[in-house]
């Protein structure tokens, strides 16, 4: 056991018996990530639900935006993503996550701005909203009721979607999304309908209970996610912008959950540039000079090296005339599992699943969110605890 510096303590090499221990798995998680990231259904459910009683009807009086900014940080910021994503390269008007203080200087009375934050005080998300007021644009708020911004909507006669505060942001993103869709789709630039909802729900239900902490790492996806990245540096490549929303989260929770450096990104993207570090020193570099006689099970002391986890969408896009063809997409993926394959870098691939694309994003989200937690704990970490942030915060006076 070492003890950092912020009295974080942990240990280096990764324990992996204390994965299928329940009560060691309860003393590591003494403020409850597993149980908040396994409410993700029941915060989808119980944020449409404070959506419809917020009533968002007057949002449409204006008709349709020239342009939707969703201002906000973090997990917050996110959400902007997630919504570009899933009104997709159809949607009739550009949909932009913005993550700096104010607005772009071009939002004006024809556009809408939705201001997002979990605890309803970031400067981003305030800052946001008062600009948004101050220019004339349709606001929308999304966060902590009695919060800062709630008080920013009201003098704004801004409508206010309260999600109540149950956990930390980065374990509220399903709360802190499903408003941002509906207030989009009632603009009429989304097509999530209450099946899709509830589909979506019902699919993180049930990869919470597979990624339950009394299921054992050989049935558990998210512990054996998170077994095989123990000890390397995760990249994590999305084959399509859907997935490529899931590898950025997968980044964020990878980093601020188990505290892991990571290379997140589009796969498109990679295969044009990053793609280079499979043949780098923590790729077939290493892998090359490994024994191949070694046990494989021998603590790793020569040297760290990649493990590449693939996001593979398979989506639905291929009547889609505007998006990449799938068929693109999907040799793409191949090309880079054989490239990994031939350099012996490891690969874990997900596969999305479901109808919808909010599902589809949905089941590229959930075992992985649980496989960043399950790591942290297999280092003896606690998967709350972010010293790093709080310091940053007081630092910088934010
Ligand atoms: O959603 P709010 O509360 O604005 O926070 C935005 C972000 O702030 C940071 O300091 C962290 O706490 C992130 O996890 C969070 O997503």
């Amino acid at each position: 056991m070492i003890d950092g510096t912020a009295g974080v303590s942990g240990h280096r090499e990764a324990d992996e018996s204390l994965l299928d221990d329940p009560d060691a798995l309860a003393e590591r998680d003494p403020g409850g990530m597993l149980r908040h990231t396994a409410s993700a259904g029941a915060q989808v459910r119980e944020s449409a639900a404070l959506t419809a009683e917020a009533n968002l009807s007057a949002l449409a009086d204006e008709g349709r935006p020239r342009a939707v900014v969703i201002a906000g940080i973090g997990t917050a910021g996110r959400t902007g993503d997630v919504l570009a994503t899933v009104a997709g390269p159809r949607c009739p008007v550009p949909v932009i996550p913005h993550r700096s203080a104010g607005v772009p200087g071009w939002v004006g009375a024809a556009d809408v701005v939705i201001a997002v934050s979990a605890s309803g005080r970031s400067p981003e998300a305030l800052g946001a909203a008062e600009a948004a007021h101050r220019r004339g644009a349709r606001l929308v708020a999304v966060g902590a009721p009695d919060s800062q911004l709630q008080s920013v909507a009201e003098r704004a006669r801004a409508p206010f979607i309260p999600v109540p505060r149950r956990a930390p942001a980065r374990a509220s993103l399903w709360a802190l999304t499903v408003p941002v869709l509906l207030a989009a789709r009632t603009l009429g630039l989304v097509k999530v309908n209450e099946a899709d909802l509830a589909e979506t729900a019902a699919r993180l239900d049930a990869d919470a209970d597979r990624s339950r902490p009394t299921a054992e790492s050989f049935v558990n996806p998210a512990k054996s996610l998170a077994l095989g990245l123990a000890g390397s540096i995760p990249i994590v490549w999305g084959s399509s912008p859907l997935a490529t929303v899931a590898a950025r989260r997968f980044g964020d929770t990878l980093s601020a959950n188990a505290r892991y450096p990571v290379v997140t990104g589009a796969l498109g993207e990679a295969g044009r540039g990053r793609v280079g570090l499979l043949d780098g020193v923590f790729g077939g570099l290493a892998e090359g000079e490994r024994d191949i006689f070694a046990d494989p099970e021998e603590a790793d002391g020569d040297g760290t090296r990649l493990r590449l986890v693939l996001l593979r969408d398979g989506g639905l896009n291929a009547e889609d005339d505007t998006d990449e063809p799938l068929a693109v997409e999907e040799r793409r993926a191949e090309a880079v599992q054989t490239l990994a394959e031939r350099r012996g870098v490891r690969c874990d691939v997900v596969v999305a699943e479901g109808g919808s694309a909010l599902e589809r994003l949905a089941s590229l989200v959930a075992v992985p969110d649980f496989a960043s937690i399950y790591l942290a704990m297999a280092h003896g970490l606690d998967p709350m605890a972010v010293p790093a942030i709080t310091e940053m915060k007081e630092l910088s006076n934010q």
